[in-house]
């Protein structure tokens, strides 16, 4: 079975509550633009591509069930304040930003075209919120296609051994993934030797949803703590060598500085260190041209209490209860709590960044010029796909 964080028909959109996997695995209804930005804030829902698909579709489903107006004008200028809203609900992840201008530029064209009216403005919209779900998951088996590839090229070929940092799969995007959609292209090819997923404390991305991803599709794994990560990259025996890290992105500015999950700065420092490839994997919709390096991204921070309690109330198959919890969150009663969300890698630290058009390396001046690159494709020429620099 396919897992889907997402389920959407026209009218009905309902989000699988991460919040609780993988002890359970419950849908939660989303009826309007308010429901989606609380979905998105509580981390029901979460992940960059994600959270822009659940943003665009939750506006969706309110258009579709409840009149607005007969004016065209009056529809688009409600879309459009719904979109500066739901932008509101995380401010890293670029791609909820890139999703809202585009859909307000579709709007704005559908309300200025000759005998439109409120229906055909909903309609335009809606249309093109659905379009993102099924964009995503062809952009995010082109980027396992292209990083596998890459990674087997770059290791000489044979089976290689990867390492990834929170969760990138299926439940952060429509389907597939970004970084795990790597790992599931090497499994797939028969060129994956063992796949190895940190926990990524607070909110445990790694240990709860890629490690239950990578047990539905039955790809051999490993969970690690955090700090462990980087102890591994020295390792040699049953884990042999790594022979990459791949991990997803929320934000990539134009000089291939990258905003990710917080402690992918340190694995990007321990690959280096160790001559480990190091490689972002994120659909172009993650690349923000606007954001000219790492310096200008915007770094949430999210409430203290997500690092001083146990997530949900089950431990090790024991109901806890409030009081048990209570013990383990006064421990850090009065002590000052720091939870930023992300971190930014310097794109010196990055071998490749992985998108579902090719893999985009530094030229000759040992820097990414993505603006360059990305005009360089649509004029017609593909990044290197394959192979080293
Ligand atoms: C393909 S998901 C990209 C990115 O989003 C995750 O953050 P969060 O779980 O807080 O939404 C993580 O940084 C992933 O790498």
């Amino acid at each position: 079975m396919v897992l889907e964080a997402i389920r959407y028909k026209p009218g009905s959109l309902k989000i699988l509550n991460q919040l609780k996997l993988p002890h359970q695995e419950e849908y939660d209804e989303i009826r309007s633009a308010e429901d989606g930005w609380h979905a998105i804030k509580d981390m029901r829902t979460r992940g960059a591509p994600a959270i822009a698909i659940v943003a665009a579709l939750a506006l969706a489903v309110e258009l579709t069930n409840n009149k607005t107006s007969d004016k065209a004008e009056e529809v688009s200028a409600f879309i459009i304040e719904k979109l500066d809203y739901l932008v509101t609900s995380r401010p890293t992840a670029v791609n909820l930003a890139d999703a809202a201008g585009k859909l307000k530029k579709i709007v704005e064209t559908a309300a200025k075209t000759n005998g439109s009216d409120g229906a055909s403005v909903s309609k335009a919209y809606c249309d093109a919120a659905a379009q993102m779900l099924i964009a995503d998951v062809s952009d995010n088996e082109g980027i396992g296609k292209y990083g596998a590839e890459w990674i087997s090229k770059a290791a000489g070929g044979g089976k290689v051994s990867v390492l990834t940092h929170c969760n990138t799969g299926s439940l952060a995007t429509a389907g597939y993934g970004t970084a795990l959609g790597v790992i599931r292209s090497l499994h797939a090819n028969g060129s994956l030797k063992h796949a190895f997923c940190t926990e990524t404390r607070p909110y445990n991305q790694g240990s709860r949803l890629t490690a239950f991803e990578l047990v539905h599709d039955k790809i051999p794994a490993t969970l690690v703590t955090d700090s462990m990560a980087s102890a591994l990259l020295r390792l040699k025996g049953p884990t042999e060598r790594i022979a990459a890290i791949v991990v997803g992105a929320d934000r990539v500015a134009a000089n291939g500085d990258t905003a990710n999950k917080i402690g992918t700065y340190q694995l990007a420092i321990t690959a280096k260190y160790h001559g480990v490839k190091f490689l972002v994997a994120a659909p172009r919709t993650t690349i923000d041209l606007k954001t000219k390096s790492g310096a200008d991204i915007v770094i949430e921070e999210r409430p203290g209490k997500e690092m001083t309690f146990l997530k949900g109330p089950r431990f090790d198959g024991v109901d806890l209860d409030l009081t048990q919890v209570e013990t383990i969150s006064i421990a850090a009663k009065g002590i000052d709590v720091w939870n930023p969300s992300f971190d930014v890698t310097p794109a010196e630290l990055i071998d490749g960044i992985i998108t579902e058009i090719g893999v985009f390396e530094k030229g000759a001046s040992g820097s990414f010029d993505l603006t360059a690159a990305l005009e360089a494709h649509n004029e017609g020429v593909k990044p290197t796909t394959v192979g080293g620099l």
